[in-house]
C-alpha cells in the first residue's frame, strides 16, 4: 500500500523534529546525492547542474550539490536572488559554479553539458505553477530535450539527453491535488523526502514525476520511518498518533486483506447476492461483460435484472433470473431507453431507502445522481460522464477542466452527491466521504469499450461481500489494473484474467510491501519505495546521516 502526505502532514510532521534539531535537511540532500550517483553509477567526469529556487526544496539541491562536487563531480548551481543561504556557502565552498537565473544563455550553455539536471526550484511550498525567470528557463531546458515533446509520457532512457532528477516533487506540480499547471521539468527520477505526495499518484502531474524513490528522513509517516528510528524520536504512542494518509493506492500485497474469502460456514448468501441491471437489445456485450465480471470476482450469486434474460444465462449459466435478495445492485452498463425505463424501479427502491443500499451507478444510470445520496451508492463515471453529470447538476466543469484536475473534479462531485465517486482514467480516483482518496493506476491496455462494464461487475461483487465503498472502489480498480497488463486484450480477457490475478494475489504472489510498486503500463511513472529493515543491516538514515556527516567533516 502506498501512503501519501499532503503537505500540511509532511509539515505537520516536520516541526516537532527541526524543533528538536533534526537534520531533515542534511537528510534530504544526502539521500537526494545518493540517488544522483546511484543514477549516473559514479561522480568522476560527470557534470549536473542544478536548478535552485528561493525555498527549502532549493536548500535541498544545493547541498546535495556541495556533496557531489566533493565526490568529483563538475556543478553548476542556477540560483535566483534570495537562494538558501548556509545551502549557497556550502556549493560555493565545495567548489560550485553559480550561474544566475537571469543570465539564460549561459544556463543553457551550461545544461547542455551536463549528464543530470537536479531539479530544486520548488517543492511543497509552491503556490500555483512555475513563474518568473525559472517558468522560462524550464520552457527553453524542456524545449531542448530530445524526444520529449514526441514522446510526452513513454519515459526516457539514459543517453537521450540529460537525466532529470526531481527534489521532493517535480517543481510546480500540485503537490496535494496532482494538477500540472504551467511549465514542468519531466523528471527521470523524483526523490521524495518522508512520504510520497499526492501529486505524485495523481494525474496530470504523476506523469512528469518518473520513476520515485522515497528518502526516509525521519517523519513518522511510514512504516518504514517508524520502523528506522521514530520509536527513538520519543513518540510515545506511535500508532495512535499516526496520521491518516491523504491519499492510498492498493497494491498487489494488500488484497489477501481485502478480497473476501469465504470461510467454512459462509454459503452462497453470506457470501453476498450482486443484482444487475445492464445490458440491452442496444448493447447486449455490457450486460454479458458485467455479468461475467462479477462472477469472476467470486460473489455467491449474481442475480441479473436486465431486459436480456435468458440470453445471459445461456451465456453465464451460473446467472439467476427472477427477483429476489439483492446486497449490492450494479445498474447502468449498456442500458438503452427501453432497459432504462426498465432499471427505474429499482433505482425508486434504492432512493425510497435513502440511497443506503450498497450500489453502482454507471453509465446510463448516472442520469439518477442527485444531492442526498450517502457513501454506500458509488458513481462511477469517466470525464466526459461526469462533465455531463456536472452540467445536469449545474456544476461548472468542462470534461477538459475535469482531466486537468480529476482528484479535485471527483471530489467536487462526491462532497455535491454524498456519494462515493470513482472517476475512472489512466488512474481511478477514488472519493468518499470520511475516507482517504485512493488512486489506482492501470496499464493503458485496458482502454477499450467494455473495461468499464467489467470494472462495475467487480466492483459491485465487492460491495455485495460487504466491503466498505471506498476500499471495494480501490481493490475493484487495482485487480482490473492488474489483469489488464501484458495487452492486447479485449474487456472479456479481463475478466478471464481476474480469477488467476486474485489467486496469485492471494497466494502471495504479489510484491511485499514496500519492496517495489511499478505502476501497471505507466512506464513514465514507478514507485520504487525504499524500506528500512526493523533489524540487521544499516538503516537508510543511519547511513545518509553518515553521508551528511562526511559531507560536513570534508568541507
Ligand atoms: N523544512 C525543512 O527543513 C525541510 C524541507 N525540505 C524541503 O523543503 C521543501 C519545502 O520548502 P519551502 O517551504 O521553503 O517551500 P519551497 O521550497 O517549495 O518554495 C517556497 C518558495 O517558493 C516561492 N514560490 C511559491 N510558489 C511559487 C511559484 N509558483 N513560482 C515561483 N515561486 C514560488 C515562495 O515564495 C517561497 O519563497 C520541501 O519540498 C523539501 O524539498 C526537506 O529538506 C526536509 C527538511
Ligand atoms: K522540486
Amino acid at each position: 500500500m502506498i501512503r501519501a502526505f499532503g503537505a500540511r502532514k509532511v509539515r505537520e510532521a516536520e516541526a516537532p523534529l527541526l524543533a528538536a534539531g533534526v537534520p531533515l535537511m542534511e537528510r534530504a540532500s544526502g539521500a537526494l546525492a545518493l540517488a544522483v550517483l546511484r543514477l549516473l553509477g559514479g561522480s568522476y567526469g560527470r557534470r549536473a547542474l542544478a536548478l535552485v529556487g528561493r525555498g527549502n526544496n532549493g536548500g535541498d539541491a544545493l547541498f546535495a550539490a556541495a556533496f557531489l562536487a566533493r565526490r568529483g563531480m563538475g556543478v553548476a548551481a542556477v540560483v535566483a536572488e534570495g537562494a538558501h543561504g548556509a545551502g549557497l556557502a556550502a556549493a560555493r565552498a565545495a567548489g560550485c559554479a553559480v550561474l544566475d537565473v537571469a543570465d539564460i544563455d549561459a544556463v543553457v550553455r551550461e545544461a547542455a553539458r551536463a549528464d543530470v539536471w537536479i531539479d530544486g526550484i520548488l517543492g511543497i511550498g509552491a503556490r500555483g505553477g512555475l513563474r518568473g525567470p525559472f517558468a522560462s528557463l524550464v520552457e527553453r531546458l524542456e524545449g531542448s530535450r530530445e524526444g520529449s515533446a514526441l514522446l510526452p509520457e513513454a519515459g526516457r532512457s539514459a543517453g537521450a539527453g540529460p537525466l532529470v532528477v526531481a527534489v521532493d516533487v517535480p517543481s510546480g506540480i500540485g503537490t496535494d491535488d496532482g494538477a500540472a499547471p504551467g511549465p514542468i521539468l519531466r523528471a527521470d527520477l523524483t526523490v521524495t523526502m518522508g512520504a510520497p505526495k499526492p501529486g505524485l499518484l495523481l494525474d496530470p502531474a504523476r506523469r512528469y514525476a518518473g520513476r520515485v524513490e522515497t528518502a526516509d528522513i525521519g517523519l513518522c509517516l511510514s512504516a518504514a520511518a517508524r520502523a528506522a528510528g521514530c520509536a527513538a524520536l520519543d513518540v510515545a504512542d506511535i500508532d495512535a498518533g499516526f496520521p491518516s494518509p491523504d491519499l492510498v493506492s492498493i497494491e498487489r500485497a494488500d488484497l489477501p486483506l481485502l478480497w473476501p474469502v469465504p470461510g467454512p460456514s459462509s454459503h452462497k448468501y453470506t457470501r453476498g447476492v450482486v443484482g444487475v441491471a445492464a445490458g440491452s437489445a442496444s448493447y447486449p456485450g455490457a450486460g454479458f461483460l458485467c455479468v461475467d465480471a462479477a462472477l469472476a470476482a467470486g460473489p455467491g450469486m449474481v442475480r441479473y435484472a436486465g431486459t436480456l434474460g435468458s440470453a445471459v444465462v445461456s451465456s453465464c449459466p451460473e446467472a439467476v433470473l427472477g427477483e429476489g435478495r439483492v446486497d449490492a445492485w450494479v445498474i447502468g452498463p449498456g442500458l438503452d431507453r427501453e432497459a432504462l425505463a426498465r432499471a427505474e424501479p429499482i433505482v425508486d427502491g434504492l432512493r425510497s431507502e435513502g440511497w443506503t443500499a450498497p450500489a453502482v451507478l454507471d453509465a446510463g444510470a448516472l442520469a439518477w445522481a442527485e444531492r442526498g445520496m450517502t457513501p454506500a451508492t458509488v458513481l462511477t463515471p469517466h470525464a466526459g460522464e461526469l462533465a455531463a453529470l456536472f452540467s445536469r447538476l449545474g456544476i461548472e466543469g468542462s470534461r477538459e477542466g475535469i482531466a486537468a484536475c480529476p482528484a479535485a473534479a471527483a471530489k467536487l462531485a462526491s462532497e455535491f452527491t454524498g456519494a462515493t465517486v470513482v472517476l475512472k482514467g489512466p488512474v481511478d480516483v477514488v472519493v468518499s466521504p470520511g475516507s482517504p482518496v485512493y488512486a489506482q493506476s492501470g496499464p493503458a491496455w485496458r482502454a477499450v469499450a467494455g473495461a468499464g462494464d467489467v470494472y462495475a461487475g467487480l466492483l459491485g461483487a465487492l460491495l455485495a461481500a460487504g466491503l466498505e465503498p471506498a476500499r471495494a472502489a480501490a481493490a475493484a480498480a487495482c485487480v482490473h489494473g492488474l489483469a489488464s497488463e501484458n495487452g492486447p486484450m479485449r474487456a472479456s480477457d479481463i475478466v478471464r484474467n481476474v480469477p488467476a490475478v486474485v489467486r496469485a494475489a492471494l497466494a502471495g504472489g504479489g510484491s511485499e510491501e514496500g519492496s517495489g510498486y511499478h505502476a501497471p503500463g505507466a512506464s513514465a511513472s514507478a514507485f520504487h519505495m525504499r524500506r528500512a529493515r526493523v533489524s540487521g543491516g544499516r538503516r537508510p538514515m543511519q547511513k545518509i546521516d553518515e553521508c551528511a556527516r562526511t559531507a560536513r567533516e570534508e568541507s
